[in-house]
């Protein structure tokens, strides 16, 4: 599935080779670990399958915007196993979706996510366990990132441990009032391992990751926005005729990002994503394919000839 995701990709990217077809095959090898790391995917799904529970939900939309819920309200969201092997899955279907250009992610009922499901925590508690439950979501988390849709990370109520870690990996941040983020690991005697300390020192720089987690600082929204942890904070609206849920703010908050054609929305997001992971010189060798993917094309033409003022 993953390598027939990476196939599509490459053929919307004219099938150029480059630097852009290198970060693919990077890709293709499960992203960060494969093999040669000792990773093998069978054996920790199967493991993962063992601890079930909840879901991960995802709904595509005429809009070109999809939805993922993390949905296990009992636990407040809490990620069983089977939601991880399930999050692994929605991303292989996001990843083949041809005509996606936005993903909200958000938690069910009024929540974001409160992290691993401990009862599964407690059950796998030895360090190579650990390690492995770590490789598969840095996995997964990795892909998601990658996608070519513009991200956003809907956070209503609490986002803990690793679903704080969730939260980096979309590219936006939008915090609901009242809602809090909070890399609890060092309470629990440990640091991020689904990749959240790398990508939130990319985020708000070294200094303020080391305070969050150090500090297992409660990143209310007024911090968040201040610290460039949060791109927006959102007012719950009372519930009434023409009242705007949460959701729709998002999406709403979203579709300036994502108007126009799929592949320039696609295209968009490599050239940043690109930009943000490679060195300079591969990153415009990139830059120069996608380019070539999108210059011509059919929404350039229409563009072209629609003779456009950009007052
Ligand atoms: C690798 C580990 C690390 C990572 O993956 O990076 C982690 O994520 S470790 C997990 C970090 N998260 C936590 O430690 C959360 C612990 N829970 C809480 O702090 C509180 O439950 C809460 C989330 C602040 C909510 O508090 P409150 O509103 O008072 O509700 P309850 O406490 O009654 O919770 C309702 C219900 O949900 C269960 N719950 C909550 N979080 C988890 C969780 N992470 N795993 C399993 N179950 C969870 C909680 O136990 C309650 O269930 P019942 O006791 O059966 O009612």
């Amino acid at each position: 599935m993953v390598l027939c995701a990476l196939r599509r990709q490459l053929l919307m990217s004219g099938g150029r080779c480059g630097t852009w077809t290198r970060l693919l095959q990077r890709q293709s090898s499960g992203c960060v670990y494969s093999g040669t790391d000792g990773f093998n995917h069978q054996e920790i799904r199967e493991k993962l399958l063992a601890f079930p529970g909840g879901s991960i939900d995802l709904l595509k939309q005429d809009s070109g915007i999809a939805v993922l819920t993390i949905n296990n309200p009992s636990r407040m969201n809490a990620f069983s196993g089977s939601m991880m092997v399930d999050l692994e899955e929605r991303v292989t279907q996001l990843e083949n979706w041809t005509d996606g250009k936005g993903l909200v992610v958000q938690g069910a009922a009024e929540t974001f996510c409160s992290g691993s499901d401990l009862n599964a925590v407690r059950a796998i508690s030895n360090p190579q366990d650990g390690m492995k439950m770590c490789m598969f979501m840095q996995n997964t988390l990795t892909r998601l990132l990658r996608l070519p849709l513009i991200s956003v990370a809907l956070v209503e109520g609490r986002a803990l441990g690793g679903g704080a870690e969730l939260t980096t990996a979309c590219d936006f941040r939008l915090m609901a009032s009242g809602s809090v983020i909070q890399f609890v690991h060092k309470h629990m005697g440990l640091v991020p391992g689904w990749g959240g300390a790398a990508r939130l020192v990319c985020i708000v720089g070294s200094q303020n990751a080391l305070k969050l987690l150090g500090g297992a600082v409660k990143v209310d929204p007024e911090l968040g926005l201040h610290i460039g942890l949060s791109d927006g904070v959102l007012e719950a609206q009372q519930e009434a005729e023409g009242a705007v849920t949460l959701l729709q703010q998002a999406e709403n908050w979203l579709s300036r990002y994502t108007k126009g054609a799929a592949p320039v929305i696609q295209a968009v997001k490599k050239v940043v994503l690109s930009g943000r992971e490679l060195p300079l010189s591969d990153a415009l060798r990139t830059e120069k394919d996608v380019f070539g993917t999108v210059w011509g094309g059919p929404a350039n033409l229409q563009a072209l000839a629609s003779k456009p003022k950009h007052k």
